[in-house]
């Protein structure tokens, strides 16, 4: 298949003067999903400050080059034709600073959410034991309103630091983010997230909190495919009826395969990379989960998981 940026197939690398950010081409999009697929993004970098992100986005304007925003791709699907313009990874923006006096944490987008969790359960941090088991970055969990076990990101955002397309840096409270389930504005892919600050609550047992964490986690294990390579849900739960994975087991759909991608049997919301997928297997799956589960059950599924790229229905 012919990829995106058409014949260049070598790599070349681009250094932005005054910075150490290098902008590489051609860079291959499947190892930092976790789907394992994809083709390659025309132009890829991950800033580690955000000058260099203001940098990176100043480079693109001045090329006419269309931008994409990547946390650690747990949510996304991109196509095996790849991706034009460049693709801005934030997953080299780390740092997190606890403030006991406030119970606020503030972290950079490319830390691990896992990880935070784990870090404020050992402090005896209450307020993330459900964050521990969604794969990805802060900045992901803040665009997905990331959630688990009755909780989600935006009860706990205080605020978040964000950078415009034209580099303009601004910090939006919840109340401008338009969330709901799963939802927020920042979706519209105009703004990149750089930073966020949470609300958590100091001074319980660590051994309590930790318990808590690990249960949470034990519980996801047996009943998600965590094993394997997936994006997690692939359709939201739709409003007034049961969950997409109920609708989706009832329809008879549990282990379908289109090439190697497949409904999993642990979990039918999950489509699992059997080894060897392709975008569009994984594609063609969603849509016909999609049109099977309408004719059954005259619900249309809604995806949870970003497409980017282009994919053509059969
Ligand atoms: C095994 C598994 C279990 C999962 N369980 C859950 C779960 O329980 N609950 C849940 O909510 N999700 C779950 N997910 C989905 C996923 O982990 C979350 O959506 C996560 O928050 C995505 O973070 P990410 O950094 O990987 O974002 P990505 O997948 O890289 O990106 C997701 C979207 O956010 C945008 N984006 C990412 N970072 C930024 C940024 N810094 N600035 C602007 N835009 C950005 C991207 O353009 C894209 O549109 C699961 C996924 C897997 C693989
Ligand atoms: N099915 C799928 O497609 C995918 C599943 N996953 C799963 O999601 C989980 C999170 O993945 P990912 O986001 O990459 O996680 P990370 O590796 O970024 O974060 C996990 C963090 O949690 C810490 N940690 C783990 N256990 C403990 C513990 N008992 N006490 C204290 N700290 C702990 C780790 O510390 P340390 O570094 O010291 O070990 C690490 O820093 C993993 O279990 C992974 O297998 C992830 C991606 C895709
Ligand atoms: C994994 C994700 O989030 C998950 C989150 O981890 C879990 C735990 O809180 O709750 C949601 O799953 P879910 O609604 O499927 O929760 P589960 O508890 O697994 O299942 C709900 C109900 O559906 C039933 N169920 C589930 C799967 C299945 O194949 N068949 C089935 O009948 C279960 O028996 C249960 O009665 C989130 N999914 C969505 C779309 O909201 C994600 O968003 O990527």
């Amino acid at each position: 298949m012919t990829p995106v940026n058409g014949d260049r197939d070598r790599s070349e690398s681009i250094y932005l003067a005054g910075t150490a950010c290098q902008i590489k081409s051609n860079v291959s999009l499947s190892t930092f999903t976790s789907f394992r697929v994809g083709g390659p993004a025309e132009w890829y970098v991950a800033p580690k400050q955000i000058e260099e992100v203001q940098a990176c986005l100043e480079w693109a304007r001045a090329e006419g080059l269309p931008v994409t925003f990547l946390g650690a791709g747990s949510n996304l699907l991109v196509s095996d034709r790849g991706i034009p313009g460049l693709a801005i990874s934030t997953r080299h923006l780390r740092y997190s600073r606890f403030n006991p006096e406030t119970g606020q944490v503030t972290v950079a987008a490319g830390q691990s959410l896992p990880r935070l969790a784990w870090q404020a359960a050992q402090l005896g941090w209450e307020g993330l034991e459900w964050a521990v088991g969604i794969p990805g970055t802060l900045g992901g969990a803040v665009v997905m309103n990331a959630g688990a076990h009755g909780s989600c990101a935006s009860e706990i955002l205080v605020n978040t630091q964000v950078v415009s397309r034209q580099g303009n840096i601004s910090i939006l409270t919840p109340e401008a983010l338009g969330y709901s389930y799963r939802t927020s504005i920042l979706q519209r892919g105009d703004r990149l997230v750089t930073e966020a600050t949470f609300q958590l609550q100091p001074g319980a047992d660590p051994a309590r909190v930790q318990s808590t964490t690990s249960e949470q986690l034990e519980h996801r294990k047996s009943t998600q495919p965590y094993h394997l390579p997936s994006c997690g849900s692939v359709f939201r739960n739709p409003d007034g009826s049961p969950g997409a994975g109920w609708l989706i087991e009832q329809a008879g759909l549990k282990g379908y395969q289109i090439g190697s991608a497949q409904v999993a049997e642990r979990h039918a919301n999950f489509i699992v990379n059997r080894g060897g997928a392709k975008a569009s297997d994984i594609f063609q799956l969603i849509r016909y989960v999609q049109s099977r589960v309408e004719e059954h059950w005259a619900v249309l599924l809604e995806p949870e998981v970003r497409t980017i790229g282009e994919f053509q229905a059969l």
